[in-house]
């Protein structure tokens, strides 16, 4: 691994629990990592102590194989050769465009220099602003300028914490794209930190949730929301909700299968691999939004509590006649009213199940 962080602990006070617990990860030359989770969750700690500007209270980071913090030893910030992205842009006001990204390059010769912030420049798309200054620039094109300058000194690292939360939201989802697009080609090894889901997907190799300072889950986008490791990733993560079911054995031409009983019935046809990690009893099952399919013909019938436009679907919270409640996109023609009775059946590609809450509550009393 390129960057490797081994049960790494960073503390502000001894008396407060530590805001980041034993987090362990890796990622490759040329990766993009994510970190993601609510506010307060240690995440702007955890790239500032891998920048060197927080002190380490026990583990280990490091940067192609060396050691770069403990609690023995901490590389300084200035010798680290991380570059860093913020939210606010921090650009010199009163430096131009080309000024702006040459300054972290200072000491290499004039040539070099001026090809350098070329280079850069053509990689954000911004060549014909050279010699703008900040204020005669859009949010999106400072903070690609922000971007190339943290990029000019070729960092062995790029840390970047949520560089477009001052952006308005189509913006941000455009920039998204394009910035995986420029770290790509510019061939940089990237942490960067987000709590939206949209941006963390668009952009991530790797994908790192964080609750309470303790990492839940260091994954891609795929493997997080199908193969979520814990509740808190499978709530946290896309929409679902938990439901309470049952794990029966049942016999299919003379050969016995486990399906899953819920109350919107039960699930055959489970792949062995998930059949194999499936065990029998109550259990909480995971039912996202896509895993419920409307259908006029179906038996189970449920009542829309609410709805959200999204475009090209509606997003629908549904009871049940038994009292659960489920969400289910579904393609905006269907828009029917609140209070009004709907066809569903699951359609479960993905089986996540966790062990019941009920039974869990009822055990810790
Ligand atoms: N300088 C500090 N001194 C004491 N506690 C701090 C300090 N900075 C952060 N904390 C605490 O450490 C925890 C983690 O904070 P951190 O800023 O890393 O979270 P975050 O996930 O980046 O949050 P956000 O998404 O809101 O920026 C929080 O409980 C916070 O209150």
């Amino acid at each position: 691994m390129y960057l490797e962080l081994e049960a790494l602990s960073v503390r502000y006070r001894a008396s407060l629990p530590p805001a980041v617990d034993a987090v362990s990860f890796g990622l490759k030359v040329g990766e993009i990592g994510v970190l993601i989770g609510p506010s307060g969750c240690g995440k702007t700690t955890l790239l500032r102590a891998i920048a060197g500007l927080e002190s380490t209270h026990s583990g280990h980071i490091r940067l192609n194989g060396i050691t770069v913090s403990s609690a023995q030893h901490a590389l300084p910030a200035e010798q680290r050769e991380m570059g860093m992205v913020f939210q606010d842009y921090a650009l010199f006001p009163h430096m131009t465009v080309d000024q702006n990204i040459g300054f972290g390059i200072h000491a290499w010769s004039k040539p070099q220099r001026q090809a350098r912030i070329l280079e850069v420049l053509q990689l954000v798309g911004l060549q014909s602003h050279a010699s703008r200054y900040p204020h005669e620039l859009s949010g999106g094109q400072q903070q690609r300028v922000a971007l190339a300058r943290a990029l000019a000194p070729k960092p062995k690292l790029l840390l970047l914490d949520e560089p477009f939360s001052n952006l308005d939201v189509d913006l941000r989802e455009r920039l998204a794209q394009e910035l995986r697009t420029i770290l790509k080609a510019a061939g940089a090894t990237a942490l960067f930190v987000t709590h939206d889901q949209l941006e963390a997907f668009a952009i991530g190799d790797r994908i790192g949730v964080m609750q309470q300072g303790q990492l839940h889950q260091w994954a891609d986008a795929y493997t997080l929301y199908h193969r979520p490791a814990t509740r808190f990733v499978a709530d946290f993560i896309g929409h679902g909700v938990f439901t309470p079911a049952h794990v029966e054995l049942h016999e299919e031409h003379g050969v016995p299968h486990k399906h899953v009983v819920t109350p919107l019935g039960a699930l055959h046809g489970i792949h062995q691999q998930e059949q194999d990690r499936l065990a029998l009893g109550p259990c909480d099952i995971l039912l996202r939004a896509d895993d419920i399919v409307h259908d006029d013909a179906a038996p189970v019938k449920a009542k829309i509590l609410t709805k959200a436009f999204r475009g090209n679907e509606f997003l629908y919270s549904l009871q049940l006649l038994t009292g659960e409640t489920v969400l289910a996109h579904v393609p905006s023609h269907h828009n029917h009213r609140i209070g009004e009775w709907i066809g569903i059946r699951p359609e479960v590609d993905h089986i996540v199940t966790f062990e019941s809450q009920a039974l869990s509550t009822a055990g810790g009393n």
